[in-house]
């Protein structure tokens, strides 16, 4: 089933979500509104005919946000979600539907569906996800760090000093202050102790993922993620209550020769059965992220492809 979805805003910046009336499928929960397209129908004009049906607006569709394959215990879906270039009219929830115009940051709180967890984040949240490389020199990789937050770097993982190595906890703390100073969310691979210590987010390895033992190793108010490579893994970091996962590898790497990568296919066919926002990792680069979104993707993850030369 290929569903169309709009994101509509008014002039203060909120957004439109609609209300699913009783008696539907996922009755209750709240929506971008759109609907299923016809077959032969163009995404862009089921969009304007739904918004138009439903809500009494004229539409003109613009970019995309993110597509989101998603499986439902009856049914399977690709969620198209678009902006809106302009529209005009007064919305209105013709078919008996509740309307609610929500401040960006207040979409998370809104009980929608499953597939609507990554659109929220395609809306909100960084699109990339820098994994730093291992540090030969200090000082040099914490200025390289600057360099990447001052390019536009919002989300990081530090990551790369063998476990217990003496300088690596003080390397940290520096970069922790450096991200902060930009406003960037910090996580650090693996060492619980260290992210509880400094108040700062964690990144499960897989192999961390099977020992957390089903408990959420940090408080809700810092950022939970994990690296995943199939479906059990994923739902493992699901039901932990990860707020993200990292899924590769994408391509094959010069890091992992031979090993072959799953491929945007075999991105799209994981994505479905979870929920939370998913990066891809394994030779991407920023100029892959419309494909990325395209097949459901946050964004992408990497240490060469982010990392400032
Ligand atoms: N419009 C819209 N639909 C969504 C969103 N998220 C999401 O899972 N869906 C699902 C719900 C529906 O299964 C499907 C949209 O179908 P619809 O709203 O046009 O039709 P419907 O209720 O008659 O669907 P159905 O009961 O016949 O399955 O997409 C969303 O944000 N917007």
């Amino acid at each position: 089933m290929e569903v169309v979805a709009g994101v509509i805003h008014d002039a203060r910046g909120r957004i439109l979500l609609t209300r699913r009336t009783a008696g539907r499928d996922l009755a209750g929960l709240w929506e971008f509104p759109g609907g299923k397209r016809e077959p032969g129908e163009s995404a862009e004009a089921a969009l304007v005919r739904e918004l138009h049906e439903e809500l009494g607006i004229e539409a003109e569709v613009g970019e995309p946000v993110i597509t989101v394959p998603q499986t439902y215990p009856h049914k399977r879906l690709r969620l198209d979600v678009r902006h809106l270039r302009d529209w005009r009219g007064t919305a209105r929830g013709r078919e008996g539907q509740a309307l609610a115009w929500v401040p960006p940051h207040k979409l998370a709180s809104y009980a929608m569906p499953p597939a609507d967890r990554p659109v929220v984040a395609a809306l909100g949240d960084p699109s990339d996800y820098l994994v730093t490389p291992a540090p030969v020199d200090g000082p040099r990789w914490l200025e390289t760090l600057e360099r990447a937050l001052a390019g536009g770097v919002r989300r990081v993982q530090l990551r790369g000093a063998d476990a217990g190595s003496a300088y690596w906890p003080r390397l940290v703390e520096q970069a922790v202050q450096l991200c902060r100073k930009a406003g960037a969310e910090v996580l650090v691979n693996g060492d619980v102790g260290l992210a509880r210590r400094l108040g700062i987010g964690l990144h499960l390895p897989a192999a961390a993922l099977r020992e957390a033992g089903g408990a959420r190793p940090v408080s809700a108010d810092v950022p939970l993620a994990a690296s995943c490579h199939d479906l059990d893994e994923l739902k493992a970091a699901e039901a932990l209550g990860c707020d993200f996962a990292v899924v590769g590898n994408l391509r094959e790497t010069p890091s992992h020769p031979g090993r072959a990568g799953i491929g945007w296919a075999g991105f799209a066919r994981l994505r479905e059965h979870v929920a939370i926002p998913l990066y891809a990792i394994g030779g991407l680069v920023p100029a892959d992220l419309a494909e990325a979104r395209m097949h459901g993707a946050q964004g992408i993850a990497a240490i060469r492809g982010l990392w400032p030369s």
